[in-house]
């Protein structure tokens, strides 16, 4: 998968540049993403699960998530190993749903009202060129991702990411076949800021998170098991496929974390209990858990 996605970095931009992501559609190849209006030093690959399309069509009629993939022209390998990696990713966040329930507590299905087949789940691939000398902006800026969880592969040799905790910048430095899990966060109700440093060393950095999505007609609202009297529920219901179209739209992040906080914290602090801090399984123990 990450000789792959070198390769598909290596095209000449013209080649890459034919399956450019649009204001309608969000996949495909990209290097002109803003974080926090800062403009990130880095090109991208996106891709998603296409079962969602008619699903996210009755919820949003907007046609915005409903877009189809983009795959580059003459790349067979690419595009099938892509699938490949995406559909073992979707069997590896659908077992971690359950560990994730079983560390709360709550039987194990509690979750799946919220994924089935058709589960928004998308896949990046990110290259990060070499930190250009007097260079001072981020590769990636601090941000938190909008997804349920996220899987990440990061490169062994050139490290980068960092996450905010208790008031400093922290690395995260990955492990030889490890998938970094983004929980990397003791802040129970709180995403886990995070960014990404430009490479130093003269070499690129690639990554590649899997954002472990709902379906697109999931109510996005606190579980149950968390209201209380003391907690009542501080978020306003809303269907997933709209807060996804908010956010491409370029709705303000701070408006669609009200929507996210809840729910995806109460999938984080679970996690936590499974997993130490910046918790980084090792690739056969993920996959041990099918
Ligand atoms: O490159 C990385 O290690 C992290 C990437 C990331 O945070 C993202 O794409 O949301
Ligand atoms: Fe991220």
């Amino acid at each position: 998968m990450q000789a792959a996605q070198r390769d598909f970095f290596a095209l000449p931009l013209e080649t890459k540049a034919k399956v450019k992501r649009s204001i309608n559609n969000p996949n495909g190849w990209f290097d002109d993403e803003y974080t926090r209006r800062t403009l990130d030093l880095k090109q991208c690959f996106d891709f998603f699960n296409e079962k969602s399309v008619i699903a996210a069509d009755q919820v949003t009629q907007s046609g915005v998530i409903a877009a189809r993939n983009q795959w580059p022209e003459g790349q067979p390998i690419f595009r099938d190993v892509m699938e490949t990696y995406f559909g073992e990713m979707s069997r590896v966040s659908f077992k971690l749903l359950e560990a994730f329930c079983s560390a709360l507590h709550i039987p194990l299905d509690s979750m799946h009202g919220l994924f089935d087949e058709s589960h928004t789940s998308f896949m990046r691939l990110n290259f990060y060129p070499p930190q250009r000398p007097g260079e001072q902006r981020m590769a990636l800026n601090h941000h938190t991702d909008a997804g349920f969880f996220t899987l990440l592969i990061q490169d062994p040799e050139v490290h980068g990411l960092q996450f905010h905790k208790h008031g400093q910048w922290n690395d995260v430095t990955p492990e030889l076949d490890a998938i970094t899990v983004n929980v990397i966060s003791n802040d129970v109700f709180k995403a886990p800021v995070h960014r990404v440093l430009p490479p130093q060393s003269g070499k690129a950095r690639h990554s590649a998170p899997f954002f472990f999505n709902p379906k697109p007609d999931a109510v996005i609202q606190p579980h149950p098991a968390f209201v209380t009297p003391d907690r009542p529920p501080v978020y306003n219901p809303i269907p997933w496929a709209k807060f996804r179209n908010q956010r491409y739209a370029g709705v303000e992040m701070q408006d669609c974390q009200l929507f996210q906080v809840n729910t995806i914290a109460l999938l984080r602090w679970s996690a936590i209990a499974l997993l130490p801090c910046t918790g980084q399984l090792p690739w056969e123990q993920l996959l041990a858990l099918h």
